[in-house]
């Protein structure tokens, strides 16, 4: 798991760089508030048994992640994971050896809602077992993420945060039906 952990670590650095080319941003600017010693990668491990009642059951109740980013290893079962688009619970296909990305919090409030959390879901299945293996990135508690400038005139910004306050709020208000920690760090 240590090896795991620090290999994620340097993938993680490279999607943050690449995200940030890709939203035509300084390519730092979101990995330069991961310390390399300080920055926390937190795991989870869920595991979801065969359910005889999948329709009357949840594997893992909506939310969204508090994490920067999350990385998300699947075994067993497919169609477990579900993201809220529009109104409707999307199934995420696992297409063989993938890995899953997961945007959460607070690089919505660094990217200042360039990208953003997906409200997401894990439902029960009967024909099988299922689990699954989260890594949860964060710069430290300590650190003060800024988010990056809006367009002038653009409201609905995200002020500057530090990092263990907006978990803390986070966790102090879990679990929600829909996603309103993140108002906390609106601007
Ligand atoms: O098991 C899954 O597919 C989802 C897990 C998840 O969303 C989480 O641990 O935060
Ligand atoms: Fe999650």
């Amino acid at each position: 798991m240590q090896n795991y952990v620090s290999e994620a670590r340097i993938v993680l650095d490279e999607l943050l760089k690449a995200l940030a080319e890709g939203l035509s941003l300084e390519k730092h600017c979101f990995v330069e508030n991961f310390d390399p010693i300080l920055s926390e990668i937190n795991v989870r491990v869920n595991y979801y048994p065969p359910c005889p009642g999948p329709d009357r059951a949840l594997g893992l109740t909506p939310h969204s992640d508090a994490s920067s980013l999350t990385l998300l290893m699947e075994f067993g079962v497919t169609a477990g994971l579900q993201v809220l688009k529009s109104q409707e619970w999307v199934t995420i296909p696992r297409p063989k050896d993938s890995l899953i990305v997961v945007v959460g919090d607070l690089l919505e409030i660094m990217s200042n809602g360039r990208v953003k959390s997906p409200w997401h879901r894990a439902v029960a299945q009967s024909d099988g077992d299922r689990f699954s293996v989260a890594l949860f990135y964060n710069p430290s508690p300590q650190t003060q993420i800024k988010p990056i400038e809006n367009a002038p005139n653009k409201s609905n910004g995200y002020r500057k945060m530090i990092v263990g306050e907006y978990l803390q709020h986070y966790y102090r208000n879990a679990p929600q039906n829909e996603k309103r920690a993140i108002l906390y760090a609106k601007d």
